[in-house]
């Protein structure tokens, strides 16, 4: 059986980031606690970008911070390239921040009003004494002139060109990993897709690593190669971008597919759609947390918190009655789908074992919650 350690959820390829039940609480007063994040694991490999997706409030931006180290995690470790940043403090810490940079949802407050352009960009050369030659190059890099913005600051521009002076001053420290907190969410549609096929390019260009944090599974979808659904400060299911939009296992991801609109992804609808709110993560259910919600649930959810299973190549759900694979959400005209790559790391027999379709209760037909 797969244990609720991270070996399983191993990416193709070499691991740049690996996350291992990190933990995250804030003081709720009176002696509680917020359950923010709750023994998140994950890998990512090198080049790739790993998508996270949820409704607001699941913890992905804690996530987020919490890889940075901005406040390091109550518990759980983050490595990279195996070396452990929760273990690291003042200037050690610093030093090794330069290789994970972020960009966060509001690209206009994110930014110095009173700067110019080129000052923003530059504050992490003069810092850190490197990377001032490279000013320009960013500038240019993400589409902008440096001739005629440099020396103007962020309010006389747009949302989508104040994003490219976030993205410019990230990048221009030459980092491994970039750390996207809703890049586009707070931009006009036409501009996020232009925002969207930049980080692209500049991933190719400058072979970036990815972690891409979206609530919207449509935008997730367009640019992840695998993807890990939270909820309630837990994963629920991580899986290739393909698989998980195709056979989705998790009742949770279902829901949110089952979410976007015909023309998002082209899918049909799915048979079960949730309504209301999350409990509350100061007093998260017992069991599986989305048990209180889930159409499909039964008394051993509550009394047993599922840990994640091997369903298939690269595809990993935690659920006592994950949907079986055998109904596949065909997206319309979808192109002939490439096999995922095999792990590129031989599984432990233990793990072999789990590879197979856990053997789940049949769910009893449930009428549409709306
Ligand atoms: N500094 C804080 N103090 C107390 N609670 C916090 C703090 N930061 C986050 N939280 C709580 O932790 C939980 C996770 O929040 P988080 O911002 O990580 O979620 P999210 O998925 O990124 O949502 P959103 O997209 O709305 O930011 C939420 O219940 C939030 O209210």
């Amino acid at each position: 059986m797969a244990g609720s350690g991270n070996a399983h959820l191993r990416p193709p390829g070499e691991v740049v980031l690996r996350v291992e039940d990190l933990v995250v609480e804030f003081p709720a007063g009176r002696g509680r606690s917020v359950h923010a994040v709750s023994g998140v694991s994950f890998d990512v490999a090198r080049g790739e970008t790993l998508g996270i997706v949820g409704e607001s409030g699941c913890g992905k931006s804690t996530t987020a911070r919490a890889l940075m180290q901005m406040p390091p995690p109550l518990r759980g470790s983050v490595r990279l390239d195996g070396l452990e940043l929760t273990a690291l403090r003042g200037e050690a810490l610093r030093r090794t921040r330069r290789r994970l940079q972020m960009i966060f949802q509001d690209p206009i407050s994110s930014l110095n009003p009173r700067r110019r352009v080129r000052d923003i960009v530059a504050e992490g050369p003069r810092v850190w004494g490197a990377g001032a030659d490279r000013v320009d190059e960013m500038l240019t890099a993400v589409g902008l002139d440096p001739a005629t913005a440099a020396t103007r600051r962020p309010h006389e521009f747009s949302g989508g060109q104040c994003q490219r002076v976030s993205i410019a001053r990230a990048l221009v420290l030459d980092p491994e990993i970039v750390i996207c907190d809703e890049p586009v969410s707070a931009l006009d549609v036409s501009v996020q897709a232009q925002i969207l096929a930049l980080l692209e390019e500049l991933k190719e260009r400058y072979r970036l690593t990815l972690v891409f944090i979206a609530h919207d599974l449509a935008v997730v979808k367009n640019v992840s190669d695998r993807i890990l659904v939270m909820y309630l400060g837990k994963v629920c299911e991580l899986a290739s971008g393909d698989a998980l939009v195709e056979r989705p296992a998790h009742p949770y991801t279902r829901a949110l597919l089952a979410s976007i609109p015909r023309g998002g992804l082209g899918l049909p609808p799915a048979d079960q759609l949730i309504s209301g709110e999350p409990p509350s993560p100061v007093t998260p259910p017992s069991g599986c947390r989305f048990r209180t919600r889930c159409p499909a649930a039964t008394p051993l959810c509550a009394a047993e918190e599922p840990v994640m299973r091997r369903i298939g190549t690269d595809h990993w759900v935690a659920c006592h009655h994950p949907q079986e694979t055998g109904e596949i959400l065909k997206p319309v005209e979808a192109p002939q789908v490439a096999r995922a790559p095999e792990a590129a790391f031989p599984q432990p027999a233990e793990e072999a074992e789990d590879a197979r379709v856990p053997k789940s209760p049949k769910v009893p037909k449930v009428p549409k919650v709306r």
